[in-house]
């Protein structure tokens, strides 16, 4: 260990598999229905039940699927190219909230999606909570097909799931997201990226100008899944808590097709589990979002029940496992 960091306090990290769980039944940074049924999926599909029974968490979750309907105005025109900016923003902030008090008494968070732009809260929430017990930053691996970095003026679709990093780094600023304060920001230097392979102009502008850590698809082929995450976790250092987000179309479609925004040549099962895997080995995983199962994406074609969406949903569990602990021996 590099003598010159101070390790991450014990008492801070979750140690007594205490889980809070906050389930956010939420589409509106995007325009695809169905997404906000992602977290019944998952947990119709028995997630919290293998946690608890298989993984001995002891779960703090309120019985809800949050859809946060007291919060949404009644309509929320584009302001500045954000679609539907004070619903998003409102949701947030409540999240934020929510995935802050499980963080602030030491409990890992696990934040259950819902489109990604939720992460602007779980995020900040679990960022501040660190920022508290620890007066430190909070790390950031964001496991994704896309980087979700745009800002409202870069956005070609002006979907706000396309924009939370630019806002949970401080490189987007609104009014309308003015409950977001600068201390519970991530530091540019403490993001990590992995899986990237649909990345838009503007945004591969941002990465290189801010020398933002990006591994994507091309550096998983080249390098192998092990050695990309021994790369990620030396660039964050090991002074940290890492916050874990998780987008599920980092997948390959074949495994994930249940999602608003695929694209092809992902992830495989195992190198996504591997990820978790790895973050769980770190013993410095203080939250995590799975995020963009969208159950009814395919649903036209064949009803509910369709093996793309029975995939999607196990392979979203399988991550959340992993992440938490399960080990294959
Ligand atoms: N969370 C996601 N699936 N994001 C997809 C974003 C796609 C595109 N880059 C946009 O900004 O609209
Ligand atoms: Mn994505
Ligand atoms: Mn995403």
């Amino acid at each position: 260990m590099n003598m010159t960091t101070t390790p991450v306090p014990s008492r801070f990290l979750p140690s007594n598999n205490d889980l809070g769980v906050v389930a956010v039944a939420f589409s509106g940074g995007q325009g695809k229905a169905g997404v906000d049924a992602g977290p019944d999926a998952l947990i119709k599909a028995g997630l919290l039940l293998q946690l608890q029974d298989d993984l001995s968490y002891k779960i703090h979750h309120d019985g809800q699927i949050h859809n946060y309907r007291d919060l949404m105005p009644e309509t929320d025109p584009t302001v500045d190219n954000m679609k539907r900016p004070r619903g998003c923003s409102a949701v947030n902030q409540r999240l934020h909230e929510q995935t802050y008090e499980h963080a602030k008494d030491g409990k890992l968070v696990l934040t259950l999606g819902g489109d990604h732009s939720i992460a602007i809260g779980s995020i900040s929430g679990v960022a501040r909570a660190v920022r508290e017990r620890l007066d430190k930053p909070l790390a950031v691996i964001w496991v994704d097909a896309h980087a979700d970095i745009n800002t409202y003026e870069t956005s070609g679709s002006g979907n706000v799931h396309g924009m939370p990093v630019a806002f949970l780094t401080g490189l987007c600023k609104h009014e309308i997201f003015s409950w977001l304060k600068d201390e519970h920001q991530i530091p540019l230097t403490k993001l990590v990226y992995i899986g990237l392979r649909d990345v838009d102009s503007g945004e591969k502008k941002i990465l290189r100008e801010n020398k933002i850590k990006a591994f994507s698809m091309h550096d998983i082929d080249r390098h192998g899944i092990g050695k990309v995450i021994d790369m990620a976790l030396e660039y964050i250092g090991d002074d940290i808590p890492i916050h874990l987000s998780f987008d599920v179309d980092a997948l390959d479609p074949v495994h994930a097709p249940s999602t608003g925004t695929p694209v092809r040549g992902g992830l495989t099962l195992r190198e996504g589990d591997f990820i978790c895997e790895s973050l769980h080995e770190t013993g410095r995983l203080v939250g995590m979002d799975l995020v963009e199962v969208n159950p009814m994406i395919l649903a036209k074609e064949g009803g509910a029940d369709t093996w793309q969406v029975t995939e999607t949903v196990r392979a979203g569990c399988s991550l959340v496992r992993c992440a938490l602990g399960e080990s294959l021996l």
